[in-house]
């Protein structure tokens, strides 16, 4: 890509309500394009619709609250801003049964995904999926609330507290069959459709989020692996996306999800020298202000 002036001043943001390594390094990568990049405390969005239109032409939604990632898009959207990510990817990638829908439509392998209405039909789902099974809340980050059920018994627990939470969302049930994976799964980043790097996460618990205290370390980047992380993100709309991949005992792949806001720290760390997540992600900015 050649990077040139702007004809005129590009009007670039970044949106956030808290900086943490991730926007700091995407602004520093953006400084060093000399791309000014001004950023939108989330907690000070308010738009009126017969307001003047926002003063951005590409916002960088880097908000880590999914509901205000999703509202803050569709506010700057509906005015000709771009959003990166926009509202139609945040609304699939925030919320697993939509993802598992956009998977299974383009015959993406994914593990087998159920959604109950009820507690009740949910027990009755976990049964037919087989145990152990998967329970996760619709819409959740870091693997909190992911729950691997052994049984009927441990089912019906958890059930009764899902039953027990004051949010309409919370009954409905999301269960996915378990990949017996060994011990660790993978996480691709893309970024404008180029799969930029893999890395394991591994941990002794099953959940291997890096919130969870995983350790990262460099995994290849197959042609399996980056077409199955392409094609996923492309599914879902998302530009820049943090594909999680898990390996089965027979060598199988599947997505396991795709995150809108990714978190890319650890990922930085086991790749650093190799590939820099921050560069890539203002590269592509840089692309969108001077097409
Ligand atoms: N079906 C599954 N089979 C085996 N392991 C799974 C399955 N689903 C999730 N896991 C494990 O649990 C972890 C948390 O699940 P998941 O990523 O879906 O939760 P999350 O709250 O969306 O996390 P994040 O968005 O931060 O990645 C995964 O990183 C993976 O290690």
């Amino acid at each position: 890509m050649t990077l040139g002036k702007p004809s005129t001043a590009p009007r670039t943001a970044l949106l956030a309500s808290r900086i943490r390594f991730e926007e700091k390094r995407i602004l520093e990568a953006l400084e060093r394009r000399g791309v000014p990049c001004t950023q939108i405390d989330t907690r000070t969005v308010r738009h009126h619709m017969d307001g003047l239109p926002p003063a951005w032409d590409l916002v960088l939604n880097r908000e880590i609250s999914a509901t205000k990632a999703l509202y803050a898009a569709l506010t700057f959207e509906a005015s000709g801003v771009t959003v990166v990510n926009s509202s139609a990817a945040i609304e699939i990638c925030g919320d697993k049964w939509r993802t598992s829908l956009a998977l299974h439509r383009a015959g993406i392998p994914t593990p087998r995904a159920s959604l109950a209405l009820t507690t009740e039909a949910a027990q009755q789902a976990a049964e037919e999926i087989g145990y152990p099974v998967v329970i996760k809340p619709l819409v959740g980050s870091w693997g909190r609330r992911v729950a691997l059920l052994p049984d009927a018994d441990a089912t019906r627990t958890v059930l009764e507290h899902c039953d027990a939470i004051p949010s309409p969302q919370a009954q409905i049930i999301y269960l996915q069959s378990y990949v017996d994976k060994p011990g660790r799964d993978i996480r691709v980043i893309v970024v404008g459709g180029v799969p930029i790097g893999a890395v394991y996460r591994m941990s002794d618990e099953w959940r291997t989020n890096v919130a969870r205290g995983s350790r990262t370390k460099p995994c290849a980047l197959t042609d399996d692996i980056a077409g199955l992380a392409v094609a996923a993100a492309a599914q879902t709309g998302a530009a820049i996306a943090g594909v999680d991949l898990a390996e089965d005992v027979d060598g199988g792949l599947y997505v396991l999800e795709v995150n809108h806001g990714v978190e890319f720290k650890g990922f930085q760390e086991a790749l650093d020298g190799r590939v820099d997540v921050a560069e890539e992600i203002a590269d592509r900015l840089v692309s969108e202000v001077w097409k």
